[in-house]
């Protein structure tokens, strides 16, 4: 059984990762400063509380266990709070990512444990041509965006000089939860469409904001392409596995290879919850692009990635069972 490091564990995409690591008969060691975490979340494995910065937990922790490989999904997620609030964006995800890269090259004498790294499509910033596939240069038009640029970025620079391996996933929407309801998501505060909008449905908040209905697309509102949390977990063994086999790594995205705009949600929710979503349209948020489809053929071919839940209706109908579950 391989150790393998798992930053931002305790969280929704962190926690799924987990449980596919622990599937796989690996041994997931998370890492999470709870900020944004639950401790609830982390089943599969140990936990270390400690912040990414705390570069002396991290050395304990790389001595304690011996971790064969790293996934780096710890930092905040939100774009628009990136715009609001760039500085804590830069000093938590880039500072943050820069305290794990020099701590796992600081033994000169041995090789540093590979790493897969959550990327986004966010690096894209508003590109031209969809699908998107992993071609068009990094462009991103948000703080959030722009730190995650820079992480990938600085990985080539230590893969250049100190050998780490790295792979880099540029996932889409994460959405979904778990299918036999052991985790989901649970962000405080949420700010994602399908949650909101399940829990407007449900009566559990406001009703929903649709930012925006004057983006050219179908129906005017913004599409992206919502990928199921479990099927991206799935990725990640992959990747890691991949690694530790000696593969050179890469940077891959992953979605579903499907558009849903922000009225198809509502409809797949509404149907899902067999509630209407009340909503209101305001203005577009701060940073947002258009439109953002995944092309996926480099994952399918080079890391054997077949999403098997990814469809909307089953991705919104495993966050409903969850959020039905986890709100009581
Ligand atoms: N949710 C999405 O749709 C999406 C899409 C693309 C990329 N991502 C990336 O995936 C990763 C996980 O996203 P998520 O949705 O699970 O978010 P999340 O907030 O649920 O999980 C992030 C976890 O990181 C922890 N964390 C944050 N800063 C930390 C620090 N300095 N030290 C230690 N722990 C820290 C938080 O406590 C939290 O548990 C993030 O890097 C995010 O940018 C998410
Ligand atoms: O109350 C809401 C919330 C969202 N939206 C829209 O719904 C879409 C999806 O938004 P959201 O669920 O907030 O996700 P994103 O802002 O697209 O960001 C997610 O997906 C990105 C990749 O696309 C990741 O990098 C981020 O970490 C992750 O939070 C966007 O068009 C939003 O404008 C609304 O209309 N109303």
């Amino acid at each position: 059984m391989s150790a393998i490091l798992v930053t931002g564990g305790a969280g929704y995409i962190g926690s799924h990762v987990c449980k596919a690591l622990a599937r796989a008969g690996h041994l997931p060691v998370s890492l999470d400063n709870l900020s944004r975490g639950h401790r609830d979340l982390v089943r599969f494995g140990p936990l270390v509380t400690a912040d990414l910065d705390d570069r002396a937990a991290l050395r304990h922790t790389l001595a304690e266990h011996p971790i064969a490989a790293v996934v780096h999904l710890a930092g905040y997620t939100y774009l628009g709070e990136s715009v609001r609030q760039p500085g804590l964006y830069y000093r938590n995800n880039v500072g943050g990512a820069l305290a794990l890269l020099e701590t796992l090259v600081e033994d000169a004498a041995q090789a540093p444990p590979p790493l897969v790294f959550s990327s986004t499509c966010a690096v894209y910033g508003t590109p031209e041509r969809m699908p998107l596939d992993e071609t068009p240069p990094p462009a991103p038009i948000n703080p959030y965006g722009r730190g995650k640029w820079m992480i990938e970025q600085m990985m080539a620079d230590f893969r250049a000089a100190h050998g780490l391996a790295f792979t880099a996933l540029r996932y889409f929407n994460a959405a979904g939860a778990d299918p036999e309801g052991e985790t989901g998501e649970r962000h405080d505060p949420e700010t994602h469409l399908i949650p909101l909008a399940i829990a407007a449905a449900l009566g559990r908040g406001p009703g929903l904001s649709v930012f925006g209905d004057d983006y050219p697309t179908p129906d005017g509102t913004a599409v992206r392409d919502y990928v199921h949390v479990s099927d991206l977990a799935a990725a990640h063994v992959q990747a890691v596995e991949a690694l530790l086999g000696g593969a050179p790594g890469g940077v891959f995205n992953l979605g579903s290879g499907q558009g849903a705009s922000v009225r198809q949600v509502i409809a797949a929710v509404a149907a899902a919850t067999g509630c209407p979503v009340p909503a209101t349209v305001t203005g577009r948020r701060p940073g947002d692009p258009p439109v953002l489809v995944a092309d996926s053929t480099r994952a399918r071919r080079e890391l054997g990635w077949q999403p098997a839940r990814s469809d909307l209706p089953t991705v919104v109908a495993d966050a409903v069972s969850w959020h039905r579950r986890d709100w009581g």
